[in-house]
């Protein structure tokens, strides 16, 4: 049976996307609007799931699961970019390794913490000048083929790539 997408909340269309796409490791550090989602990775019996300290930790860890065959994903906050740029520089774009990072955007739009902004507001300029390529939320579109096709294209560039999706994106599953 087919699930129609205005059914799902937002987590779990977003992880019906990892499904679709075949993602079977995942590694993730942990905000509040991953709250719903973490828990379906961690259950799911085809993703293996590695809680990780640190965002740069888990882009060697997931560059490692690739080379072994694994087709892998990293949920985070949008913060824990300024944590990955030398990582995702020096080992994925180097070696041409492809990462799916699935990115809580913090900082923007409905942001209740003033922490939050200034990387918030960073995150799409620092995708730009590093050339990894980015999806955001688009009207009518499920977020399932977002991910899907996000993860094309990381698999089909090898090169990492990120999904921003921002506090309103989550607000839904309230
Ligand atoms: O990074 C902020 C903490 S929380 O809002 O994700 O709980």
């Amino acid at each position: 049976m087919t699930v129609s997408p205005e059914v799902l909340t937002p987590s779990e269309s977003v992880f019906k996307g990892i499904k679709d796409a075949g993602i079977d490791f995942i590694v993730s550090v942990p905000c509040a609007n991953l709250k719903e989602l973490i828990p379906m990775v961690d259950e799911s019996p085809g993703i293996l799931h590695l809680p990780v300290t640190r965002e740069e930790e888990g882009v060697g860890i997931c560059a490692g699961a690739y080379m072994g065959g694994k087709k892998t994903a990293m949920l985070m906050q949008n913060s824990g970019l300024g944590n990955s740029i030398n990582a995702l520089a020096s080992l994925n774009q180097l070696y041409n390794i492809p990462l799916l990072m699935i990115m809580s955007h913090r900082g923007v739009e409905g942001e209740p913490i003033v922490a939050q902004v200034p990387m918030g507001e960073l995150t799409s300029k620092l995708l730009d000048t590093m050339e990894i390529p980015y999806f955001m939320p688009e009207k009518d579109v499920d977020p399932a083929d977002l991910i899907v096709r996000a993860w094309n294209t990381a698999a089909e560039q090898k090169t990492p790539v990120a999904v921003l999706l921002p506090i309103p994106f989550w607000r839904k599953q309230a």
